[in-house]
């Protein structure tokens, strides 16, 4: 068995892990489809298809709203629409789950790097941690659109490893999307799956990660644990 080092760096996702955002990104869809003349969705629906970037989601939502199969041109229309009403809702409605600045401040001062790994476009990235004034935390900072290919692809957290110079078993990611557990695994890293966010309504357990926690709060008494054991 691989000789297991403590964590030194965290890769955490955004969106379901940081962030409730999904009231912001379903009052943007609905104002791009309403701007598009098509039939609104409910939140409900905008929690199950976000996860795979913003790209994917206006796909979704058209896929929803014209009843069929969406052409690339019409997709590529509707874009800008879309990122003009996310930019403009960005963190109205939007919300820190429990516990995350206490755990982020708590992890930073014991001297790990952080970073944040989203399929978000990076453009929305950087405001909405510093809105939420937890972007001082975080030394790296990589947005869907940020390298070649997002998360599920091992890409960003492989380019994590290379930029900070990381054994495999130095980093965690912790997530609430199997893209982040599958991200994770490709990557041969150890991950955290959280069970509050979105996962398209599956259980994040059967993506396989590391540990499974119900709380962010519970994230810190994990990585302390794992310490501990490693640390023997
Ligand atoms: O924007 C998305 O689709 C999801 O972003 P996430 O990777 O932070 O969950």
């Amino acid at each position: 068995m691989a000789q297991c080092k403590p964590f030194k760096a965290i890769a955490f996702d955004l969106d379901g892990t940081l962030i409730d955002s999904v009231p912001d990104l379903a009052a943007a869809t609905n104002a791009t489809l309403a701007e598009l003349n098509l039939t609104g969705c409910s939140e409900e629906q905008v929690r199950s298809w976000v996860g795979n970037g913003a790209h994917v989601l206006i796909e979704r939502a058209l896929i929803f709203a014209l009843g069929e199969a969406v052409e690339a041109q019409r997709l590529e229309a509707a874009m800008p629409i879309f990122m003009k009403h996310y930019e403009a809702h960005l963190q109205r409605h939007s919300k820190l789950y429990d516990g995350v600045i206490n755990v982020l401040e708590q992890l930073h001062s014991m001297g790990y790097q952080l970073a944040v790994v989203t399929n978000k476009p990076y453009r929305f990235t950087i405001p909405l941690l510093d809105a939420f004034g937890i972007g001082h935390l975080f030394t790296q900072v990589l947005g869907g659109d940020s390298l070649d290919k997002m998360k599920p692809d091992p890409l960003p957290l492989n380019h994590l490893l290379q930029q900070w110079q990381l054994d495999k078993t130095e980093l965690l990611m912790v997530g609430d999307s199997k893209n982040d557990i599958l991200a994770a695994k490709a990557a041969g890293i150890s991950s955290i799956g959280l069970t509050y966010g979105y996962n398209y309504g599956e259980d994040i357990g059967l993506s396989g990660p590391t540990a499974v926690c119900d709380t962010f709060s519970e994230v810190l008494a994990h990585i302390n644990d794992s310490q501990k054991v490693m640390e023997q």
